[in-house]
């Protein structure tokens, strides 16, 4: 097959979507692919990957480095990579096994990788470093009492750094990197142990510290490509940053408007930022093709994105009507609530609907109270990824993990089977919280063998070994059986259901105090106009609002109370949200 045969494939695969194609066939060295939920951004990825093959701007799979935040994430796209570039490169005559040689990792993964093969040359322990034990730094106390003989100034600097991490203090973090890692190789390593945080910054110092080290990796990979980029940390651009040489590819692929993960870390216009760094042109993706069915859904999509690009002058050419209803108090909208779940499931009984709350609260035990007395089951996915009981429970199951992997150094269903017999042993599974902690473990024990099946041993080790250290369990929140699902806007992000109710939609609590409220002028209305003093925090509640209503694939319901209880145990009224007061948005009561 010819380049140009390729090329005509490729155009017929992406029905003449002029952005796309564009993305693809550039001859552009360094670029920003601005994609948005549902505008076809894997599609494209796939396709420009085998385009480069074939085209011979990568010279061979092995030299491209896809990365991307999560370990769900990167299973994801290696899944898409396996299975559609060979599909795509069909009849092309290549030396190499295409879907084996691609390297497709979460930041941590690379880390471990470039440390597990380089790390000797800062410690001996870093060639083992499936044996170290990852180590929470987020409190000193913590760390004095279990890291025998620590002072309290290195678990002071550890504990500080890590603070600053989720500050994205940049400058902070470029003054104290030298004194975080040496701490590490003081005191921890030599005690089999190492942060989270760790895996990256000695990575970055590797790279920094041996030019022999980092030049191998800047030649070995002549593409760097990143998925989901908003979500890169200050640590993990860091490493990035080293990374990319003069001449290294780059393709950064994501959206500004899905990054809500401010709290920890992620970096403000990354994109931005980026773009000016490494001299990329960029290409904004513009058909929507999730909701290209569902006008409603398209244009709410759109309205909002318009909100955020010009947010003191919307260019809105169409209303997109919203489904609202306020209720005289949350008592009164919780019973909606169950009420809509119950209509939804009985009129599309194979339907989820999720139940994406801002924050846990009074009001979100209302709802819980009201499922309860109303016998409908839901799933309780609650915990916020820096909850200490969710963050112990992914770590006691890596511990498990690695004492039966000692046993046996092959993933297997009974390996598996007995972590789950340990952990019961542990935990109280009457426990809600826990309950849900291990149907979240079974479903990620049960892919390894299903849709990760094709992974190698080592790869699967992987994995487990990655989603568990980064407290991923979360991630496999999409794949509950449940049908309803009551869970966080934070950690519903890049998961989808079919219905999600967006309840709480008043003043204080979408956006909250924290978020537009305290201090804003507009209390009596809530019609906010946009300013430089809250342009940024309205931004970042937009961010999160989009990411919310972006999470259903067919309709999304908004409701609120007219009425809380405050502070005080006084009965006050509440106004509805701003965020559904934003030019471009009708709403329309259904009830
Ligand atoms: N040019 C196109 N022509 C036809 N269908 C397309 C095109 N681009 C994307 N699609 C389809 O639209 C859907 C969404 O595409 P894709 O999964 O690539 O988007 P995405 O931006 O990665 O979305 P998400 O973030 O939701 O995963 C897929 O079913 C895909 O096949």
């Amino acid at each position: 097959m010819t380049l140009d045969e390729i090329k005509e494939k490729i155009r017929g695969l992406h029905l003449g979507d002029a952005k796309q194609l564009d993305a693809i066939f550039t001859t552009e060295k360094r670029l920003l692919i601005e994609a948005p939920a549902g505008y076809g951004k894997t599609k494209t990825m796939v396709s420009k990957i085998a385009y480069m093959l074939a085209s011979g701007s990568i010279p061979y799979p092995k030299r491209l480095l896809a990365l991307t935040f999560s370990v769900n994430a990167a299973m994801k796209i290696k899944k898409d990579v396996t299975h559609q570039i060979p599909l795509i490169l069909e009849g092309v005559k290549t030396d190499y096994t295409i879907s084996e040689k691609i390297l497709v990792s979460n930041y941590h993964g690379f880390a471990r990788r470039l440390l597990k093969r380089s790390g000797y040359k800062l410690h001996p322990a870093l060639i083992n470093i499936d044996e170290l034990k990852i180590i929470d730094d987020s409190k000193a106390t913590y760390l004095l009492s279990n890291v025998n003989g620590l002072s309290y100034t290195s678990a002071s600097i550890l504990e500080k750094f890590n603070e600053e991490v989720k500050k994205i203090n940049g400058t902070y973090i470029q003054n104290n990197l030298a004194a975080y890692n040496q701490v590490l190789i003081n005191d921890f390593l030599s005690r089999g142990l190492l942060t989270y945080n760790g895996i990256l910054t000695l990575a970055a110092k590797l790279l920094t510290d041996f030019e022999v080290v980092r030049e191998f990796y800047r030649r070995l990979y002549t593409t760097v490509l990143v998925d989901e980029f908003q979500d890169t940390n200050v640590l993990s651009y860091l490493l990035l940053y080293y990374l990319i040489g003069a001449n290294t590819q780059v393709i950064l692929m994501g959206d500004d408007l899905q990054r809500i993960y401010g709290f920890i870390g992620a970096v403000p216009n990354l994109l931005t930022k980026a773009a000016t760094q490494f001299g990329l042109t960029k290409i904004s993706l513009d058909q929507n093709y999730r909701f290209k069915d569902n006008k409603q859904m398209l244009s709410l999509d759109q309205n909002i994105r318009r909100n955020a690009e010009q947010p003191r002058d919307p260019q809105i050419t169409e209303n997109a009507t919203v489904d609202f209803n306020s209720y005289p108090d949350h008592a009164t909208e919780s019973a909606a609530i169950v009420d809509k779940c119950k209509y939804l499931i009985s009129t599309d009984p194979d339907s989820h609907v999720a139940i994406l709350v801002k924050q846990r609260g009074p009001n979100v035990v209302t709802i819980m109270g009201t499922f309860q007395a109303a016998g409908v089951p839901y799933f309780y996915g609650l915990f916020s990824d820096e909850d200490p009981k969710y963050v112990e429970f992914n770590r006691e199951c890596l511990y498990e993990f690695f004492e039966q992997i000692k046993l046996k150094d092959q993933v297997t269903k009974k390996l598996l089977a007995a972590i789950t017999v340990k952990l019961k042993a542990k935990y109280d599974i009457t426990d809600p919280l826990y309950s849900s902690l291990f149907q979240l473990l079974a479903i990620l024990f049960e892919k390894v063998f299903t849709d990760f099946s094709y992974l190698s041993n080592q790869e699967k080790k992987d994995l487990l070994i990655e989603t568990l250290e980064g407290n991923g369990l979360k991630q496999y929140v999409e794949f509950i059986n449940a049908t309803v699902i009551l869970t966080t806007v934070h950690g519903s992000k890049g998961l989808e259901w079919p219905y999600v109710i967006l309840p709480d939609m008043e003043e204080q609590s979408f956006p909250n105090y924290y978020g537009l409220c305290g201090g804003c002028p507009y209390n009596n209305t809530c019609n906010l106009t946009v300013t430089d003093a809250n342009e940024h925090k309205y931004l970042e509640e937009l961010s999160v609002f989009y990411v919310a209503v972006t999470r259903a694939r067919k309709q999304v319901y908004f409701t609120s109370s007219n009425t809380a209880i405050n502070y005080k145990g006084e009965v006050v009224n509440r106004n509805i949200s701003c965020l559904l007061k934003i030019k471009g948005i009708q709403i329309l009561s259904s009830s």
